[in-house]
């Protein structure tokens, strides 16, 4: 899967191949329009209020409080980039949009989009200075209560597609009975290998004001003493010695250097049982020269900016997994999400 700009015919075929089209004005104009567009909606309530089914504008417009003439430009602009159809004079969500932009679809990601409306948004004004200094922003060490809750839940959201294809496709033993899930926030990834593997149990490792709004996110999964938390710090907390089977970093490398990622995977060698595996679930970082890939290179950016690290090639995780005495097991890239795999290592 891969985000183009297609031509809809031969003429306008002819005028990109021939770099007539000024393709940047999309960039520089439109996208961040759509994209704020988009997240405002949801900030809005507008995904919500129409999910009740078709309505005209002055129904949103009554139901939602808002500016009419400000809400009829937003909603074509959604409509225009397939979040709504419009027929009839009644705006109704599409089933990507009820799937995805609707908050109470299990795999929403309408907490990421507040998230992103309320916190990250702002610190994209920064980049300019990332770009002189080199110094993120280091997010973890200053978020406010709320911005801690809007995280989590757009951890969740952002979780909600990747935990069902992780949960079929992780290659783990099926009798592994200890996982350490590190950074584990929410807990989909363990509370899926937990559905799946009876006798297994695990524990999320993740810093405290993180676990606070978490734990509510977990309880809704209803897994009991199963999954369960330990507040501490992966960089300077001991992991144990032969103490699980399963070990995941998910979404985490990304916010931590070279060289705290190997101090990591050291420990995590230690604390896994022989026979155990090692999973590095990351937005992966393309190789210099190979095909050029949106969703690796964008994080990358996005994760150098909010934490000074960033995104990390294959191979360059399998490397701190040998450097550690593990070895090289799997690449398992997500197919449902581009850019995205498990780099999985085996003591
Ligand atoms: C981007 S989220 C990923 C959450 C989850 N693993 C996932 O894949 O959806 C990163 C998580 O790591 C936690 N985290 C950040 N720094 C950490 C540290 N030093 N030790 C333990 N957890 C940390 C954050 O609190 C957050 O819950």
């Amino acid at each position: 899967m891969q985000l183009t700009i297609s031509t809809e015919n031969p003429l306008e075929w002819l005028v990109k191949t021939a770099n007539l089209a000024p393709v940047p004005l999309l960039h520089a104009q439109v996208m961040p329009v759509m994209a704020k567009a988009v997240l405002e909606a949801a900030d809005k309530g507008v995904f919500k209020a129409a999910g009740a089914g078709p309505q005209t504008l002055d129904q949103l417009t009554q139901a939602l409080n808002l500016n009419r003439k400000a809400l009829g430009e937003l909603l074509g602009l959604l409509t225009a980039m397939h979040y709504f159809t419009y027929k009839n004079e009644l705006f109704e969500l599409t089933p990507m949009a009820r799937r995805f932009a609707f908050p109470d679809d299990p795999m929403s990601v309408h907490g990421m989009m507040v998230f992103n409306n309320r916190v990250a948004w702002h610190w994209l004004d920064h980049l300019g200075d990332y770009l002189e200094t080199g110094k993120g922003i280091h997010y973890h060490d200053s978020l406010t209560t709320d911005e801690w809750q809007y995280y989590q839940e757009a951890m969740v959201a952002a979780t909600s597609t990747e935990a069902k294809e992780f949960g079929r496709r992780a290659p783990v033993p099926k009798t592994a009975t200890r996982m350490l899930d590190i950074g584990g926030s929410h807990g989909q990834h363990s509370v899926v290998l937990c559905k799946k593997i009876p006798a297994l149990t695990s524990t999320i490792l993740d810093l405290p004001p993180a676990i606070e709004q978490a734990r509510p996110l977990l309880e809704r999964q209803g897994m009991g003493d199963r999954v369960q938390y330990q507040p501490g710090n992966a960089l300077t907390d001991d992991f144990g010695t032969d103490a699980y089977d399963i070990i995941l970093l998910s979404s985490l490398a990304h916010h931590f250097t070279a060289g705290q990622n190997q101090h990591v995977t050291d420990k995590v060698a230690k604390a896994l049982r022989p026979g155990g595996v090692f999973i590095v679930n990351e937005f992966i970082r393309p190789e210099t020269g190979s095909k050029p890939e949106l969703i690796g290179s964008s994080t990358d950016l996005f994760y150098g900016l909010s934490s000074t690290a960033g995104n990390y090639s294959i191979a360059e995780i399998q490397g701190w997994q040998q450097q550690a005495g593990l070895k090289k097991h799997k690449v398992i890239w997500y197919r449902t999400l581009p850019g995205r795999a498990m780099v999985v290592a085996k003591k």
